[in-house]
């Protein structure tokens, strides 16, 4: 049986750490504040949106959330962060994904200040990220570091394999795993034969909404599995691996819910403090 790289317990303590950092900017005059854009009623992202701000709010950090009607323009949005751009008090600002249809997610990542862009997906950013010159990193893929450096998983050498394209995870994860000198492979939905790169990885991450894509055949004894999907199925939350199985063959694997999932939010938490600390640092 496979270790588990257990997110919540590694969420609360990095908590620990960064409430000590929060305390220190507020008492300094410097609380972060952070403001999530929100469109539409999708039933998860107000489920995610919901647990930033508590989060955020534990931790001393100032937060708003604009709930936007899933009609609103694209133009609107755009209005509406520069608005927040501009306003010196805020240090952070995103838009929860995914956006409606009509949107276009890049002409509004192209729009939010690179110092402001707590999830690292402003183009300035993503650049900064494939040069290893970057100042803030997404979520989700940071928070899979955290996770397995807490474990002191050293994934030099590693034949890494991603399972799938997004700009959310998939593409800057490869960025952060290459910086930690890994082999990696980016498979998609186009991918011939997922088997046969899977077969062969050292660390298999599986971030593609698919319940269970990934079975035990298809991982090889001792690898380490990470996977971010979270598929509501029946009303139960199921990952993009059969945990049951796979487990039986994995040296770690992270579980749904409670692996990457707690992580993301915690290190979204981590890249406001940075972004505040630097608006700190620039404007006295
Ligand atoms: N702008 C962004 N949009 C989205 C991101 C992102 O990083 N930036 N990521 C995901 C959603 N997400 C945060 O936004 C997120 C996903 C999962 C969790 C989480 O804690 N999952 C729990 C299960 C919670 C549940 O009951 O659903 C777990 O895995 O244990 C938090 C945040 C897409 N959009």
């Amino acid at each position: 049986m496979g270790k588990i790289l257990d997110g919540k317990k590694v969420a609360q303590i990095k908590s620990e750490e960064l409430k000590h950092t929060v305390e220190k900017l507020v008492s300094e005059g410097k609380t972060p504040h952070f403001c999530v854009i929100n469109i539409g009623a999708d039933p998860a992202s107000k489920v995610y949106v919901a647990t930033k701000a508590r989060r955020a709010k534990k931790l001393g950090i100032i937060e708003e959330t604009y709930q936007l009607p899933a009609e609103t323009t694209e133009a609107e949005v755009i209005a509406l962060i520069e608005k927040l751009n501009a306003d010196p008090e805020i240090t952070g600002v995103m838009v929860q994904l995914p956006a409606p249809d009509h949107i276009d997610v890049d002409h509004l990542m192209a729009t939010i200040d690179p110092e402001k862009d707590v999830d690292c997906l402003t183009p300035a950013n993503t650049g900064r990220l494939w040069i290893g010159n970057h100042f803030v990193e997404p979520a989700t893929a940071s928070g899979i570091i955290t996770l397995l450096d807490y474990y002191d998983i050293d994934l030099t050498g590693l034949n890494a394999v991603i399972v799938g394209r997004s700009n959310i995870v998939g593409k800057p994860l490869a960025a952060l795993l290459l910086e930690r000198n890994a082999s990696v492979s980016i498979l998609h939905s186009r991918t011939k034969n997922l088997a046969e790169h899977t077969k062969n990885a050292d660390i298999v991450v599986a971030a593609v909404g698919h319940p269970k894509l990934i079975t035990a055949d298809m991982v090889k004894e001792g690898a380490i599995v990470i996977d971010v999907g979270i598929n509501r199925v029946d009303k139960h939350l199921i990952g993009d691996v059969d945990f049951d199985e796979v487990s039986k063959k994995a040296a770690w694997i992270t579980p749904v819910p409670g692996g990457v999932g707690p992580l993301t939010v915690e290190s979204l938490m981590e890249q406001v403090v940075k972004l505040a600390m630097r608006h700190k640092n620039d404007r006295g």
